[in-house]
């Protein structure tokens, strides 16, 4: 949550020139607001709806996917990411604090100290998926998402 991927992805798939999704949006677009979904119907349903919205945006060969923070904990999710590749973004419950309000953020809603015990409790699951991960802490996104870009040429 709040490391970058949403805003980061999207600059990465402009300059490579693919398609980009954000999994949340779709969510959102398709369902409402993600404060709401989880107040309606609780974290159960979201996760349904966010797998749902996994599964579609991977069926894609080439794009850049920005997933939510918590897709990872889906077990069919994480085989189709063993299919792709997984860039992960990192970075400090300090930056996170600066960073943003996280009002749209219902699992951060009592405050930003839920944040490093979330990110301690999944990091085993984004360290067994990702191919490569990029601090995003201290630098601008742009610089970041360049250097995406650079590591994403080499690989092809
Ligand atoms: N490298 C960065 N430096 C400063 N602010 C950033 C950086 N990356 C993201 N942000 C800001 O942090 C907030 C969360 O970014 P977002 O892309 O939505 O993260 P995620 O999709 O991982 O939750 C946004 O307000 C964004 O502008
Ligand atoms: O980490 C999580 O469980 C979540 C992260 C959010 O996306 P971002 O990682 O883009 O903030 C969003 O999917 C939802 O609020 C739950
Ligand atoms: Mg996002």
């Amino acid at each position: 949550m709040a490391s970058g991927k949403s805003k980061i992805g999207r600059r990465v798939a402009r300059a490579l020139r693919v398609p980009f999704i954000d999994t949340d949006k779709d969510i959102v677009a398709e369902h409402g607001p993600i404060t709401e979904i989880f107040a309606a119907n609780g974290e159960d349903h979201f996760r349904a709806l966010e797998r749902a919205a996994v599964a579609a945006a991977l069926q894609r060969s080439r794009a850049v996917v920005s997933l939510g923070g918590g897709a990872v904990l889906d077990p069919a999710s994480r085989a189709d990411l063993r299919r792709a590749t997984v860039i992960s973004l990192s970075t400090t419950a300090e930056a996170v604090r600066n960073r943003t309000k996280n009002a749209k953020r219902p699992l951060l809603a009592a405050g930003p100290d839920a944040w490093q015990r979330i990110y301690d409790e999944r990091r085993p699951l984004y360290e067994a998926l990702a191919s490569v991960s990029f601090d995003t802490s201290t630098r601008p996104v742009d610089a970041i998402a360049a250097d995406i870009v650079k590591w994403v040429r080499t690989q092809s």
